[in-house]
């Protein structure tokens, strides 16, 4: 018989395109990657997010089987091991600079890939620039292109063979705003018009934040959360904050005063997202209880600080 617990789990895994357990590679003593545990949702545009040297790029190679991993497993598609293999096609990935023939049109280029797939279908590359945006570029050879073009050529490349999973590394690196925001409309319409999976990296928190869906942050080699957009927006929402000894004991004056939305996010603060212009009641309800109230505000967090102050890098914090 199965459980309503198990019931959900098993649910929880067939939603998930692409799993990874103790994901590990090591370079000497260095653990590049240590043990990173991610999970993708079908439909997802998971960002993933570090700074730089945080091991992004070590974990996409491996993710798109470009590099092995030393230890742990990933699971795709239902696949893992061996039979990734059988698998590799249903992958596209733009990972560091897009390899392109400068002296060729972006026409040109996509051509090259599409004999290497045996694609010959009529109206196909025209199809993947109009995509990409880059449908009226006619004969302007490659190296002519701004950074943004190239980059969104190279995202057209990997989707020869229609992938239904996009490996992005670093796509806004370098970027003009002009150009970031080109990259970001072509990524939200693959997800739109294609129902493509996407996970692609940045050390931007801010520009990722337009478009994915999910987020993984990851730290000197470690995965160090998982979340969601609403729960991502939430850390970042205006709030009351309230500091205090033993935040459970607050809990349920709160429920008594009718609240509902409020979180315990570590061992001294409760964050209220509701009624924001009730704090000093809140205060006086937790006196009247004999719960010492060590301080109370009404915060709110840039995505940027979060990231940073998560990361260690916000000295000021
Ligand atoms: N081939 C390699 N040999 C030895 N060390 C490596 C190799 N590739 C990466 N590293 C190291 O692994 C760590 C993670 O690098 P990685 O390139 O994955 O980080 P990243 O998050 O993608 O950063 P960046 O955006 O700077 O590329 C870094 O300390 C890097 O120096």
């Amino acid at each position: 018989m199965i459980t309503a617990d198990k019931k959900k789990e098993t649910e929880k895994l067939n939603e998930l395109l692409l799993s990874t357990k103790g994901l590990t590679k090591k370079y000497g003593h260095h653990n590049a990657v240590d043990q990173v545990d991610i999970h993708i949702k079908k439909g997802a545009i998971y960002g993933f997010i570090g700074r730089n040297g945080a091991g992004k790029t070590t974990c996409l190679k491996m993710i798109s089987g470009l590099s092995k991993p030393t230890s742990g497993t990933i699971e795709m598609f239902g696949y893992s091991g061996k039979e990734l293999k059988q698998i590799r096609s249903r992958v596209g990935c733009l990972i560091e600079a897009p390899g392109l023939y400068g002296g060729m049109n972006a026409y040109e280029n996509l051509n090259i890939k599409c004999k290497l797939f045996g694609i010959k279908k009529k109206g196909y590359i025209e199809d993947i620039l109009r995509t990409v945006g880059l449908e009226d570029v006619g004969k302007k050879k490659t190296k002519q292109f701004s950074l943004g073009m190239k980059q969104r050529l190279g995202i057209g490349l990997a989707l020869v063979g229609e992938p239904d999973l996009l490996v992005l590394d670093e796509p806004i690196n370098g970027l003009d705003p002009q150009g970031i925001a080109e990259v970001r409309d072509t990524i939200q319409k693959l997800r739109d018009e294609r129902n493509m999976t996407i996970l692609i990296s940045s050390h931007l928190l801010e520009e990722l934040s337009r478009i994915a869906t999910d987020y993984g942050i990851i730290h000197n080699g470690s995965l160090l959360q998982e979340l969601t957009r609403e729960e991502l927006m939430k850390h970042c929402s205006e709030r009351i904050e309230i500091t205090l000894e033993h935040p459970k004991q607050a809990l349920p004056v709160l429920d008594r005063m009718g609240f509902n939305n409020y979180q315990v996010t570590d061992k001294s603060h409760i964050h209220i997202f509701e009624r924001l212009n009730e704090s000093a009641s809140i205060n006086m309800e937790l006196a009247k209880e004999g719960i010492p109230v060590r301080g109370i505000s009404i915060t709110s967090e840039e995505l940027e600080t979060y990231f940073l102050n998560l990361t260690g890098g916000n000295q000021n914090a």
